[in-house]
């Protein structure tokens, strides 16, 4: 048999998570390109949901497309489920995230729902997070003072902090009008203990660290088909 691509991956464990949602509710819905082929899946439900909150624009434009309602985060105080993609996710269900920039987002809607539900390709599974660059998002003015904490190092790993900027070379701005910073060379040996660090310093809006609001299980695709991974 050939072997599925990563996109093909992303389609197989977004349409898988299907089965955790309860026709009738409102969910959380992430952000990225997995969580497109979810949205996709929700549009095809015989009995859809009664909506989502949304953590970006982007999911938001999709969720309406299928025409399914979109409500504000302040209008709910309760998720029973939240759905999302990871850029990594370790063996304790921390993920970096924030590789589409919606982080911020993404981290308030997750906060609501009483379960994360994560779909990733394998190639999203490490030991230690930090291999892929980790989203920090920053107020602008902040940037330089940040750059510089993470050359002088933080919880005895140091990286080096540089920019997002579009295809035009000017900075990429959020959904928050905010910019991101993408930190190389971190090993990120706490995920907890770094994401408080780097939530304490001014100017940080959200850093990429999904270490509190971890997964509570993870739709992983591999070539041999979904497998389930769950986290104590
Ligand atoms: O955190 C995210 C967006 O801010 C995404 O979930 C993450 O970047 C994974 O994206 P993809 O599903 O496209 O690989």
């Amino acid at each position: 048999m050939a072997q599925l691509s990563q996109d093909q991956l992303k389609a197989e464990v977004g349409r898988a998570a299907i089965r955790y949602v309860t026709p009738g509710t409102i969910i959380g819905v992430g952000t990225g390109s997995t969580v497109a082929y979810f949205i996709e899946a929700l549009g095809e439900m015989p009995s859809p949901v009664a909506g989502a909150v949304s953590s970006s624009e982007r999911s938001t434009a999709a969720l309406r497309a299928l025409g399914i309602p979109v409500l504000d985060a302040n209008e709910v105080d309760h998720l029973d489920l939240y759905v999302d993609g990871a850029d990594e996710i370790d063996p304790n269900g921390c993920m970096i995230k924030g590789g589409g920039g919606a982080l911020t987002r993404e981290k308030i809607v997750s906060s609501l729902a009483e379960r994360f539900v994560c779909i990733a390709d394998a190639s999203k599974r490490v030991d230690v997070l930090g291999t892929f660059p980790l989203p920090v998002e920053v107020v602008p003015m902040a940037e330089a003072s940040v750059v510089r904490r993470f050359a002088a190092g933080v919880l005895g790993t140091s990286g080096t902090a540089v920019l997002r900027r579009n295809d035009d070379g000017t900075p990429y701005v959020t959904d928050n009008g905010q910019h991101i910073l993408d930190v190389r060379g971190l090993r990120i040996d706490d995920p907890l203990a770094m994401e408080s660090a780097v939530n304490d310093w001014p100017g940080v809006v959200t850093v990429g660290i999904f270490a509190r609001q971890r997964a509570s299980l993870c739709l992983l695709g591999t070539p041999d088909g979904v497998a389930t991974l769950t986290f104590g």
